[in-house]
Parts: structure tokens; sequence; C-alpha cells
């Protein structure tokens, strides 16, 4: 049974211009223990997507999904309540800018006693104290910081990005999750310091046996564990699959456009080159285009384009295009 099991995800918002889709019907599937990243432009839907695993969408949105189980649990059936309880118990979070989500006013130590389940301390006042303190360190040591002392006592202001960072897993893994959705979260960071928290969160998840949902604008950026890979573009899904195979042999142009604007942009450019991105700009809300999103952006797109095109399955691939770059023929 898969952990975490989403068919045909829809979020739909009323705009002054009408209703939009802005994720259109999303398929992901997740294993026990297993990291699966998520790929796409900004505005892609990422984020959404991660909202509505949390359940943290908007009231007004309207949600609709053939699927959205949690351990074969519908999450769509459940009371706010019920869900509520899921998610705090099972799910965790982490975001790309930890300052703007630890609390300034209280210190580290603070935070990630709130964070312990209350049923993990028992015993007298005293007891519970230090057994609290010890807990603390602990989780400060199972995310690499050593220098738990003066962390500890430090508030969120006092500490670079990276140990932020790793403050806020400690934070997130204080209850142990099952599932750890981490929303970009070395965007902006220096490379060595991006390259220790891919480290402890690939490490966290085989330790803690968690699975996790790495979110990313760039296919470099995902961690070297991913074992499925799912690209997003303007809330449609272009492509899923194992991520070895997506990218080593992408199916789709968008996937290949990015693999490519990746591998460039990793190199020197040239002075005042060109980056290679797809020709065109992102749409608006407001002007979705019909059928496959990516249609006006496409090298490969024709008249079909204006129609959606069903999923094609491909052993564990699936991708939605009419020209894809993989040969189907059997
Ligand atoms: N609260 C909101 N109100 C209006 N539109 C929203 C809101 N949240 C998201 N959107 C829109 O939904 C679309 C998807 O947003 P989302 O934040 O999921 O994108 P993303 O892929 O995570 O982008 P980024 O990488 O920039 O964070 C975007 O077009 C965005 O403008």
């Amino acid at each position: 049974m898969q952990l975490l099991d989403i068919r045909n995800l829809t979020v739909e918002m009323q705009t002054p211009q009408g209703v939009v889709r802005v994720l259109d019907k999303v398929n992901l599937q997740l294993s026990e223990g297993e990291i699966h990243s998520i790929v796409g432009e900004s505005g892609s839907g990422k984020s959404l997507l991660a909202k509505a695993i949390v359940g943290f969408i908007n009231p007004n949105w309207q949600v609709t999904a053939d699927r959205l189980w949690w351990n074969g649990q519908d999450l769509l059936a459940m009371t706010p309540k019920q869900r509520r309880h899921i998610t705090g118990r099972d799910m965790a979070m982490i975001f790309q800018d930890p300052n703007a989500y630890l609390d300034p006013n209280s210190t580290v130590e603070q935070q990630i006693i709130e964070a312990i389940p209350q049923g993990d301390v028992r015993g007298t006042f005293m007891r519970r104290r230090v057994d609290r303190k010890t807990r603390v360190k602990r989780l400060l040591h199972r995310v690499g910081i050593r220098d738990h002392e003066s962390i500890m006592d430090s508030y969120p202001f006092e500490l670079s990005q990276g140990i932020a960072q790793k403050v806020s897993i400690a934070i997130a893994i204080a209850h142990r999750p099952r599932l750890l959705i981490a929303d970009e979260p070395t965007t902006a960071m220096e490379p060595s310091t991006r390259l220790q928290i891919h480290r402890l969160i690939a490490r966290l998840a085989v330790s803690q046996q968690m699975s996790v949902v790495l979110i990313s604008q760039d296919v470099a950026s995902i961690l070297p564990e991913t074992k499925r890979l799912t690209m997003l573009y303007c809330g449609q899904l272009m492509e899923t699959g194992p991520a070895n195979e997506v990218l080593s042999e992408p199916a789709h142009p968008y996937t290949d456009s990015m693999i490519r604007m990746s591998l460039q942009t990793q190199q020197q450019l040239p002075h005042k080159a060109r980056l290679p991105t797809l020709p065109g700009t992102i749409p608006t809300l407001r002007h979705m285009p019909i059928g496959c999103r990516l249609g006006p952006r496409c090298p490969y797109a024709q008249k079909t384009c204006v129609k959606a095109p069903v999923a094609t399955h491909e052993r564990q691939r699936v991708f939605h295009c009419h020209f894809p770059l993989l040969d189907t023929t059997p």
C-alpha cells in the first residue's frame, strides 16, 4: 500500500475573472521511506500541492480528487479536526526561509521543547525538565549540531541560515513524522550549506524511516537519493517516474528543457549570454492556455496541443504529451 496516494487532485479558486484551476488533475504516489522530488518553475503549483497534502488550503477554494489517501485513509472524507490530528501526528514541513518560520522571541531550546509530544516526557516536574533538555540535545545532535549548549540558548536571529534550517528540521522531526515536506529548503543557500542540508535530509529519511517530498524549482537542487521525480508546469503534471530514468531519458519537452537549463546554468556562460530558458513567459492565472498549458512555449507544439493530452504509461513512467521525446511505439 502507498503511504500517500493522490489521483486527479484539482484545486480551483474563484477570481474576479472566474474560476481558475491552479492544480489540474495532479497525481502523486509515495511509498514509506521514499524520497520524491517535485520540480517546476515558479507558479507551477508545487507549494499548493504540499498545502493540499497537509490540508492547509484556503477553505474558499474547491479541492476535489478521485483519491487523496494517507496510509489508506481518505483525507477528503475527514472532518477538519480529524485531518488536523493526522497532519499534526504524521506530517511536518520545512520551508525556504527558516527564520520566517522560527519564533523570533523564543530560544531554540524553548521552540524544540514545544515540538516534543507531551506524552514523551513523564515523571516528576524535575524529571520532566531534565528529560526534555536531554531530548533537545539529542535532536540537535541528530541534525548535526554538536555545539548544542550555545545553540540551545540562541534566538533565531543569532543563527546562520544553515544552522537555522537545521533547527527547523529538529523541530519538524521532534514528533517523529512519517512524512517530511521540504519546500525549497536550500534555495539561496551557499553550495556547501546546501549540500549539508541535503545530506541531512537524506540521512534522516533513512534513520527515521521517513518519507520525504522535496520541492525545488530546479532539477539540479533535488536530492541525489530521489527515487521518483515529478515535473509540474502551471498546475499540470507533465511527467513522473523513477528519477534516474526521467533525468537520463526525459519523455516530456518540459523536463528536457529544465534539464538543459540546469546543465547550462551550471556551466560558465559568456558575459551577457542569454539563459537557455523556454521561449515566452509563464502565463498568468488569468490567461491559462487551454489543453496542455505548456503549448505556447513548447518547441514541439502543434494544433492538437489545445486538447489536454491523456496520460501515457510506460512501465513506471507516466507523461502527458502529444509529442513525447520517448519512442512509445511497441
Ligand atoms: N493565496 C493565493 N492567492 C492567489 N493565488 C495564489 C495563492 N497561492 C497560490 N496562488 C497561485 O497559484 C499558483 C501556484 O502557486 P504555488 O505557490 O503553488 O507555486 P509554486 O510552484 O510553489 O511557485 P514558487 O516556486 O514560486 O513558490 C500561482 O499562480 C500562484 O500565483
